[in-house]
Parts: structure tokens; sequence; C-alpha cells
């Protein structure tokens, strides 16, 4: 497969027959380690440590309190590529939760996202994955009708829901009759009812533990429905809140607070093409002033990039 992968802090790892590895050495200095698992002997950087080895570079970048308890990230030199990734992930988290816990609860968000998940709606994996078992929910809406333009839930049903068979009531999308504020109200509702009755897990945190969030992230580093600078960052309590005011149309939203995002269990995050760049090199230098940066579940946090957004090492 034509992909790279990177893992922070603990690894960063790229698979790629193409990935400029003189690029990623510049800032570094090498020193080499024992051979990996693989055949073929490694070598390391202290960035904090970057492995290479023909097939894969493995990248133990310096621990920070801002960094995720377990990071990886990959690079695709198409957005194919990353389609088919995304979408054996997904399959596979999808089998180990199903039979660990019986169903698998899944957070979709709006944006480009939904593109990427369209190699699950083909064979070989549309046929084996157990949709039966499937809950789905959504990071953020928009508050519009279900059969606007501009909604989330719009969106997913026509490249997603559509194609599959989960059953009606296991798809948790916003009442749509609601104001902003009463559909936020009505959501973190639905998630306690779920809670109780067991369909969610609870993290220690005292958060929803959804199993896997696929997220998108916009150009400028927002995730969900949180923006740069938007006090809604600061939400520490609510599960589910509210937006009238967003940077992006429309301007009404309903959104997952950060907590609920970062009780999650895994966390792909998904992003691709030029534009977005900027925002990941800033993310991945820890600057501390996108939203992306705040993005630390409990469980993993996987980047699935392609070629054009990934940093520029
Ligand atoms: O407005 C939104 O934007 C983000 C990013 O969208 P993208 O098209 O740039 O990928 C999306 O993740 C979020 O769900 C959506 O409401």
């Amino acid at each position: 497969m034509a992909s790279s992968s990177l893992s922070l802090p603990t690894s960063l790892r790229i698979r790629s027959s193409h990935f400029p590895y003189s690029r990623s050495v510049h800032a570094a200095s090498l020193s080499l380690l024992p051979p990996t698992t693989t055949a073929t002997p490694s070598l390391s950087l202290t960035l904090k440590a970057v492995s290479l080895t023909r097939e894969n570079l493995v990248c133990r970048a310096s621990s920070s309190p801002s960094m995720a308890a377990h990071k990886k990230v990959e690079v695709f030199d198409t957005k194919d590529d990353l389609a088919v990734s995304l979408a054996k992930y997904t399959a596979d988290l999808s089998e180990k939760f199903t039979k660990e816990r019986g169903s698998f609860t899944v957070v979709l968000s709006g944006g480009s996202l939904i593109s990427y998940l369209s190699k699950l709606v083909e064979p070989p994996l549309v046929d084996s994955v157990d949709w039966s078992k499937w809950h789905v929910f959504w990071v953020d809406e928009r508050v519009v009708p279900k059969d606007h333009e501009d909604s989330n839930y719009k969106l997913a049903y026509d490249g997603f829901l559509s194609k599959v068979s989960i059953p009606t009531g296991n798809v948790y999308a916003i009442n749509d009759a609601l104001s902003a504020e009463g559909a936020a109200d009505d959501y973190e509702t639905c998630l306690r009812h779920l809670v109780k009755n067991g369909v969610l897990a609870l993290s220690e945190s005292g958060f929803p533990k959804f199993d896997l969030q696929l997220l998108g992230m916009g150009p400028d580093g927002h995730i969900a429905s949180l923006f740069p600078g938007h006090p809604l960052l600061n939400e520490k309590e609510k599960w589910v809140t509210f937006i009238k005011d967003s940077p992006k149309p429309p301007p009404e939203r309903i959104t997952f607070t950060y907590p609920v995002i970062n009780a999650s269990s895994y966390i792909a995050m998904v992003v691709t093409g030029v534009g977005k760049s900027g925002a990941v090199q800033t993310a991945f230098a820890n600057s501390g002033t996108l939203p992306v940066e705040s993005v630390l579940p409990e469980g993993e946090l996987t980047w699935f990039l392609d070629k054009n957004a990934a940093p520029k090492l």
C-alpha cells in the first residue's frame, strides 16, 4: 500500500516507498537502534528520536503533557489509499468491539470525512461488517432540518448510512425541531439515557466513552464545532453544547465538548489537502493555539493524512 505512517509521542511510523526520508532528518541527530521486528535494520533520530526502516519510520517524540496517551500518524500517497486504510481500521474496530461488548458506538463528523468512508460501503467490507451492532452519533451538527444541504445527518445519510443496514433506532440524529440550546440539551439527555441502559460505556472521568470517533479538521484547526478562540473550548462540564456564532456557516450548531471527545477509546483524525497542511504543521509543533491540539483521548489517536496535508518534518 502506498502509505506512510507516523506515531506520536510514543511512536511515529511512516510506511511508504516514496517517503522523503531526507526531509525528516534535518532537525535531528541520528543514531543506530537495534533492528526492529522487521528484517530491515533501523535508524533512530533524536528529535526525540525517529527510527527508520526502508519501509517503516517509527518516531518517538518527546513526551509532552499536551499529547495523547498514544498517538499515531499515517500518511498516504493518495486519498484513495487513505480511504482503503480508514475502512479497514474502522471495520477492525467494529469487529473488536462487537465481540467484546456486543455493540459498536461510532461518532461521525460532517464535512470531508464522509467521503473517506466510501470503501467501507463497498465489497468486501460492506459484507463483512455486522451493521446491526452499530450505533451512530454525530460529534457536531448544524441546527437545520435533516433534509437541508448543510445537515451533517443528510451528508452521512446520502454518502454512508443509506448504503448499509444499521437499524434506524441506532442512528442518533438531533431533534431538528428544537432551538440550538434545546437540541444540545436533548442530545445530552439521549446520551445519558444510553449510558444508563448500557449502550454507551462511561469513562472513569464520568463522560460517555465512545468506541470510535471519526473526526475531521478545518483549515483553521477546528474540530467538531469547536473553533479557535471560542469560549466553548473551555467547557468542562456539559457533554453537548451549542454555538450560535459559528465562524463557519451555518452559525447555529451543537457540538460534543472536549471531555466527551477525549473520553473516546479510539479517535481517527482524517485530514487531507494542502489547504490544511499549515494547520497540521502548527498542531504537530504543539503551538497550543489550535482546537485540534486539545484532542487528547484517553485511548488512541490516529491521524490519517494524505501527503498534501502531512507536515514537513
Ligand atoms: O463544519 C464542520 O467542519 C469540520 C471540518 O470539515 P471539512 O470539510 O474541512 O473536513 C467537520 O469535521 C465538522 O463536522 C463540520 O461540522
